[in-house]
């Protein structure tokens, strides 16, 4: 428990701070103090009534460990992105004018096959890790490659520049969908190599926190036999390591599972021993009745990926549904068939995605055929709860204390500056209260509005003050 001796350890913060602890509910903390642990937990928020506080602020004030948030920023919990494919940043924004099975096999497969070259994995993993921080992303659940080599890279960069990550072998040995330039050798080889990066990672003498997790990631059905199914369901059994793999998400690859396996994915993955507690399983667009009611039994969560949804799913996922039955889910931007590093901007697509679902897109449909709201389904959601999704929701979905601003959760956190030169954030003050402040954040914020980012209480990013890089000279 807290008192003022901790002072000499950690550190406390002046703040407004807004989290969306559950879906549809905004909280606003206003000029609280933020008491972090030495290990980089929040142990108090004290409101300025709290007569804990004027001794604690004291203390931190004396030690040189009191921090106090600018005028004009704000922090949020920092952003979890559920689905991030590290290796295809290169391709990232092109591309994307074809069906998922055509871009595999044509542009994302020859681009991952580079990565038993380290240099290069070095090269493009800096740059998203980097990429991902300053967008105010404390916490990514990567899928790596087939390589050992480059995969031991990218959980290294995290470990180096501070991000909280779970970083996947990707296993694939399927003949007929794999390209034999990238694939592994066999099943029995891709689960070895599986088992020995968690253990490699697991022990790795930088990773004492456990700050970077390791995930069995079998990359879909399609792409692997059921033996390795079966192996890495059986490793997940016998580590409790996370799992991370694509669900239902086209028609194609949906159409396709069922059809070799005579069951749903969400099904085949149960049998295979994949959809456990710690499971996430991107877009799971199509997932029936019984497919939610399954998941929500394991425990096991969706990676919402709202923008690749529109280039590669055919449908959107109906996210306010799959809630109201139970069903975990956080959200994630999907680099490469999501374009956007920002969490931000997944928050604008989801609620986006979510209108569209809601009053349908056809005008050539009467009102009551175009969406759901013809049947009198709510499929709209807003910005705290798209808030809720980027955060507190990843969180959970991940099994980790992460995501909320509150005692017992990690101080990962991000201080939003909606007065830099660069902001499309606008406040007006005396007509935007702070509710309305946290609308134009979510709706607004971009990578200039992200001024400092923490993960486990430590600062690993901080935005670099506007220069006059690129000004216009005469010639
Ligand atoms: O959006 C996607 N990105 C991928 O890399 C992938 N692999 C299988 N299915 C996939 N879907």
């Amino acid at each position: 428990m807290m008192n003022s001796a901790d002072a000499g350890r950690g550190w406390a913060l002046l703040c407004t701070a807004f989290d969306a602890p559950v879906p549809d509910a905004l909280r606003i903390q206003q000029d609280v103090l933020i008491v972090v642990d030495g290990g980089g937990m929040i142990d108090a928020v004290l409101e300025r009534g709290d007569p804990r506080r004027a001794a604690l602020e004291a203390a931190h004030a004396a030690a040189g460990t009191l921090q106090r948030l600018p005028e004009g920023q704000y922090l949020l919990p920092g952003m979890v992105d559920l689905h991030v494919h590290a290796p295809q940043w290169p391709q990232s924004g092109k591309a994307l004018d074809v069906p998922l099975e055509t871009w595999l096999q044509e542009y994302t497969f020859p681009l991952e096959a580079r990565y038993g070259d380290a240099g290069f994995a070095a090269s493009v993993y800096d740059s998203v890790v980097r990429t991902l921080l300053a967008n105010g992303t404390t916490t990514a659940m990567y899928f790596g490659t087939i390589h050992a080599v480059g995969n031991q890279v990218l959980a290294e960069r995290c470990l180096a520049l501070g991000q909280r990550a779970l970083v996947g072998k990707v296993a694939m040995d399927e003949p007929s969908q794999c390209p034999p330039y990238y694939k592994d050798a066999s099943a029995a080889e891709s689960i070895a190599e599986t088992a020995r990066f968690i253990d490699w990672l697991r022990q790795h003498p930088d990773n004492a926190q456990q700050r970077v997790l390791p995930v069995i990631t079998p990359r879909f059905i399609p792409s692997c036999t059921d033996e390795l199914l079966h192996g890495l369901g059986d490793l997940a059994g016998r580590t409790g390591a996370h799992v991370q793999t694509h669900c239902s998400e086209s028609d194609w690859a949906h159409a396709h599972v069922l059809e070799r396996q005579g069951r749903t994915d969400a099904h085949a993955l149960h049998d295979f021993g994949l959809l456990t507690r710690r499971t996430v399983v991107a877009h799971a667009n199509f997932l029936t009745a019984d497919d939610v009611a399954l998941m929500a039994r394991t425990g096991a969560s969706v990676a919402h990926c709202p923008l690749s949804n529109f280039y590669f799913a055919n449908s959107v996922f109906p996210a306010r549904s799959g809630r109201s039955q139970g069903l975990g889910m956080g959200l994630a931007t999907d680099i490469s068939g999501g374009y956007s590093p920002s969490m931000f901007d997944a928050c604008r697509h989801a609620m986006t995605a979510s209108l569209a679902l809601h009053e349908g897109v056809d005008p050539a449909l009467g009102a009551s055929q175009r969406g759901r709201a013809g049947q009198g389904v709510q499929a709209r959601i807003d910005h705290v709860f798209a808030l809720w999704l980027a955060t507190a929701a990843g969180g959970d979905a991940l099994d980790l204390p992460i995501g909320r601003i509150e005692p017992g959760h990690a101080m990962d956190a991000l201080a939003i500056d909606c007065q830099g030169p660069d902001s499309n954030v606008q406040i007006w003050p005396g007509a935007d209260g702070p509710a309305d402040i946290l609308q134009k954040i979510i709706h607004h914020a971009t990578r200039a509005n992200v001024a400092s980012t923490w993960v486990q209480g430590e600062c690993v990013h901080r935005r670099q003050a506007a220069g006059a890089v690129g000004a216009v000279t005469a010639v």
